[in-house]
C-alpha cells in the first residue's frame, strides 16, 4: 500500500543574491508500507534534502508531498545520521523516549520502546553520555517509532557507526519495518546495503533520479552510465570508516544547464543528443538516459 506520494519535488537554495543552486529538481516516488526504498548517490547530490523536505524540515520550492493517512507530525519520523547530536544530553533516555509518547498520545513505556530496540529497560535511567553510538542510534529510533508512525526517513542512519555494528542497526531497522508495516526511506551512498535491505533503489545524480527500479535490476544490470560508475566504484561497505568517501559533487551554480543529460559531461558514451530533452525509458525500471533506447540494460 503507497504510504507516501511525492510528485515534483523540488528545491532551489538561494546561496547570495545571485547565486541559485538547484539541489532537488523534479523528483517523484512512491513510498510503499512494509518496505525500504533507498536513495543513493554520492555526496552533495540531494538525497538529504530529500528526506528533510519529507521531514518538513526544508520547505521544497514546488512540488508535493503527499500522506496516505491525515496525521503528518505523528506519521513520519526520521532518524539522523549523528547518534551524538540527535539526543539532548541533559536529559534521561527515559525523558527522551516518554516526551513522544506523552506528545503523541501513545500508550507504551519507555521501557517497552527500550526493549523493542533490544536495549535493557534500565537504560532508561542513563543519560546520552553513558551510551555508545551504536546504543544511541537504537534510541533515536526507538524514540521515533514512539508515535507510531507510517513512514521513516533514515538518513545514512549508520555512517558514524563503528563498521562491526552497522549491520546490527541496518537489521534492525529491517525487522521493525516488518513488525511495524513501516515504508522506509534508507538514504545512503552505500550500494551494497542499498541492494540488502532495500525493495527499489533509486539514483541521484545532481539533483535528479537519473535510475529507479527494484533493487536487484538497478544493481545487477544498471541502465545509467551513472549508476554502472557508481557500481564499479563502490568501496568496500564495511571498510573503515567515512574517510575513503567520494570527494563532494562540484557545486551547481555555474550557467544552468538548460536541457539535457546532467551527466553528460562525465559520461563515457555521451552523443549529441545526450544535449537535448531526455525522456525517461522503462516502466517498473526507470532509465533517464537516452542510449537506453538503442542499449537495453545488461
Ligand atoms: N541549507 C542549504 N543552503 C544552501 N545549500 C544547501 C543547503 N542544504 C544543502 N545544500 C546544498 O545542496 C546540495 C545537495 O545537498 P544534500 O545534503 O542534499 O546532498 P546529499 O546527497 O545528501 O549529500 P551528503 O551525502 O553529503 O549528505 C549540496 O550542494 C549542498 O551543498
Amino acid at each position: 500500500m503507497t504510504s507516501m506520494t511525492v510528485s515534483h519535488l523540488s528545491k532551489t537554495f538561494k546561496l547570495s543574491r545571485k547565486e541559485r543552486l538547484k539541489a532537488v529538481d523534479d523528483v517523484s516516488f512512491e513510498l510503499s508500507s512494509g518496505a525500504t526504498t533507498a536513495l543513493v548517490g554520492e555526496s552533495g547530490s540531494g538525497k538529504s534534502t530529500i528526506a528533510r523536505m519529507l521531514a518538513r524540515l526544508v520547505k521544497p520550492t514546488s512540488g508535493e508531498i503527499r500522506l496516505a493517512t491525515s496525521d503528518y507530525r505523528k506519521d513520519v519520523q526520521m532518524v539522523f545520521q549523528d547518534p551524538f547530536a540527535s539526543l539532548n544530553p541533559a536529559h534521561t533516555i527515559g525523558y527522551c523516549l516518554r516526551r513522544p509518547l506523552e506528545i503523541h498520545r501513545q500508550p507504551g513505556t519507555a521501557e517497552e520502546l527500550l526493549e523493542r530496540v533490544n536495549l535493557p529497560a534500565a537504560y532508561a535511567r542513563r543519560y546520552p553520555h553513558e551510551l555508545s553510538g551504536g546504543q544511541r542510534q537504537r534510541v533515536a529510533i526507538a524514540r521515533a517509532l514512539a508515535p507510531r508512525p507510517k513512514v521513516l526517513l533514515a538518513d545514512e542512519p549508520v555512517s558514524m557507526l563503528d563498521v562491526s555494528i552497522r549491520l546490527e542497526i541496518l537489521n534492525l531497522i529491517d525487522r521493525l519495518k516488518r513488525e511495524e508495516d513501516l515504508a522506509v526511506l534508507y538514504v545512503t551512498h552505500d550500494l551494497a546495503t542499498a541492494r540488502h535491505f532495500a525493495r527499489d533503489i533509486m539514483v541521484m545524480y545532481r539533483g535528479q533520479i537519473v535510475e529507479s527500479g527494484p533493487a536487484d535490476d538497478v544493481i545487477l544490470t544498471p541502465g545509467h552510465p551513472y549508476t554502472r560508475l557508481l557500481a564499479e566504484a563502490a568501496p568496500d561497505p564495511w571498510a573503515a570508516h567515512e574517510g575513503e568517501r567520494e570527494p563532494r559533487q562540484e557545486r551547481r551554480t555555474g550557467p544552468p544547464v538548460a536541457d539535457g543529460c546532467l551527466f553528460r559531461a562525465r559520461c563515457p558514451y555521451a552523443v549529441d543528443a545526450c544535449a537535448n530533452e531526455i525522456a525517461v525509458h522503462g516502466e517498473e525500471h526507470r532509465v533517464r538516459c537516452v542510449l537506453r533506447e538503442s542499449e537495453p540494460a545488461g
